[in-house]
């Protein structure tokens, strides 16, 4: 496209005004599409119901203990870090230290924030047994508010 093409073109654009009705629907669309965003997210970090949970003892996590297979029980629950490894703010050296383990009192040391709490959802794949666990009773009753 050379020069002349170009100027007319711009002159051209220059001339189409944006309405402000234009401009409010532009923001009314984005507006509704990063909502749905936000709650099609919300939903994904939904909690598992305890139907969906598997039940896995400390000894099955115990064979999960390397940068290719780690998991970490916290809080009674059963957590598969593998693809995490890489995104932890905290690196993955701390991660792969109670890999195969449990890490509640790590995690909980460190002040975790409510985002790092509702990213621990999306790794969740089981619950310890009713035996195994500290901080749930076997009825399912919360010990400490977490
Ligand atoms: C799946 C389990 C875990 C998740 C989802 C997770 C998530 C996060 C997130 C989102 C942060 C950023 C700060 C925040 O929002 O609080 C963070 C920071 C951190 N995490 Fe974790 N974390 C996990 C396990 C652990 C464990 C077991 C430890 C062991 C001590 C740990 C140690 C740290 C440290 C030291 C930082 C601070 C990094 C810094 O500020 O430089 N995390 N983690």
């Amino acid at each position: 496209m050379d020069l002349v093409n170009l100027t007319v073109r711009s002159l051209k654009l220059g001339d189409v005004k944006p309405s402000r009705e234009n401009f409010l629907q532009v923001e009314r669309d984005s507006i509704t599409e990063r909502n749905d965003i936000i709650g099609e997210r919300k939903c994904r970090l939904k909690e598992k119901s305890h139907d969906e949970l598997r039940i896995i003892n400390l000894a099955e996590v115990a064979w999960h203990d390397t940068p290719d297979d780690c998991w970490l029980v916290i809080y009674d629950y059963v957590y598969d870090c593998t693809e995490f490894l890489n995104n932890h703010p905290g690196g993955q050296d701390i991660l792969l230290e109670h890999a195969g383990r449990d890490a509640t009192l790590a995690f909980i040391s460190t002040g975790h924030s409510a985002v790092a709490n509702a990213t621990l959802e999306r790794y969740k794949i089981g619950e310890l047994p009713p035996e195994e666990r500290l901080f749930r009773t076997p009825n399912g009753l919360k010990i400490s508010g977490f």
